[in-house]
């Protein structure tokens, strides 16, 4: 498969996902971080498993003591970010949505413009706020306390009006010259403007980034069938599932939403920090560093 009929087969399973959301009932909160929780998981985060190819193709860890060593100051680099959330939860929660937006402008196909890759990393972020901000606050308010939550939420808001515009602007701008890119933001952002944020954000995160991390990683290592590459993720896989299971499992007295939220993107965010020390460097290369 191609970036291409996966950026197309990604926007048309957006409008159907926006047309069944706003036709079905909402579900609460409750149910939508219990069913979609595991999607992030098993879908979602598995792309970082292959960050093992990149670190093999850029550094040398041909002996056991520096792979064993790599591993470590992964890990170690997950639980620093961790550690911080916890002294100081607005700050890194703010942060952290800084440095995603950084990253997902990595998802459109090899040569499009800086501004438009600047537009589009915001936009995930951003895009939730314009019809959803009381649902993200909700969630903010399980990663950071109410008060960062209000602030962080109340400035993103007021930012999301103009990027919304901004963005219909550029797909459209790009209809006639290169449909499929304009196609895939306006799909994009509809997908995260008009569904709640939680649902879009999964749909996004594990049909959009997480598959074309996939492609690319197939790409880059040249690899040939899917199924060879998907068997790198089985061990990084069982170590996040079980670490899942004993997060839930000792974790008690808040709720099972609130519980499942500071796992997901308090673990993404710790996660996020050296999957993107070893990609950035590659993706800014235009995936060339290092490439089999
Ligand atoms: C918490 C939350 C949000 C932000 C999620 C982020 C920022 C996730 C980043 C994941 C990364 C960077 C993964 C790397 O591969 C949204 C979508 C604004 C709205 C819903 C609640
Ligand atoms: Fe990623």
């Amino acid at each position: 498969m191609s970036l291409k009929t996966q950026g197309i087969l990604f926007s048309v399973l957006a409008w159907c996902v926006i047309a069944l959301s706003n036709l079905l009932p909402t579900l609460n909160i409750h149910y939508q971080f219990i069913i979609l929780a595991p999607v992030i998981l098993l879908l979602g985060v598995p792309h970082g498993a292959f960050d093992t190819i990149f670190i093999r193709q850029t550094i040398n860890i041909k002996t056991l003591t520096r792979q064993i060593f790599v591993v470590f100051l992964y890990l170690l680099i997950a639980a620093i970010v961790v550690y911080i959330w916890w002294l100081f939860p607005g700050f890194a929660l703010a942060i952290f949505l800084l440095i995603s937006a950084i990253h997902f402008s990595g998802d459109p196909e090899n040569n499009v413009p800086k501004w438009f890759r600047l537009l589009y990393g915001c936009a995930v972020i951003l895009s939730p706020f314009v019809f959803y901000s009381r649902d993200v606050l909700e969630i903010f308010i399980f990663l950071s306390g109410i008060k960062a939550a209000t602030l962080l939420v109340n400035y993103l808001e007021w930012l999301s009006f103009p990027w919304l515009g901004m963005s219909l602007l550029a797909g459209l701008f790009y209809f006639r010259t290169n449909f499929i890119r304009g196609f895939e933001l306006i799909s994009m952002v509809s997908l995260l403007t008009f569904t709640p944020p939680l649902l879009g954000f999964t749909i996004y995160f594990c049909f959009m980034h997480s598959a074309r991390h996939i492609l690319r990683t197939r790409d880059y290592a040249n690899i040939k069938s899917l199924s060879i590459l998907m068997k790198t993720t089985l061990l990084p896989m069982i170590v996040v599932v079980a670490f899942a299971l004993i997060f839930m499992a000792l974790s008690t007295g808040e709720s099972v939403e609130a519980r499942l939220a500071q796992l997901l993107f308090i673990g993404l965010a710790g996660l996020t920090v050296p999957h993107m020390l070893v990609i950035e460097r590659i993706r800014f290369s235009g995936w060339k560093l290092g490439k089999l």
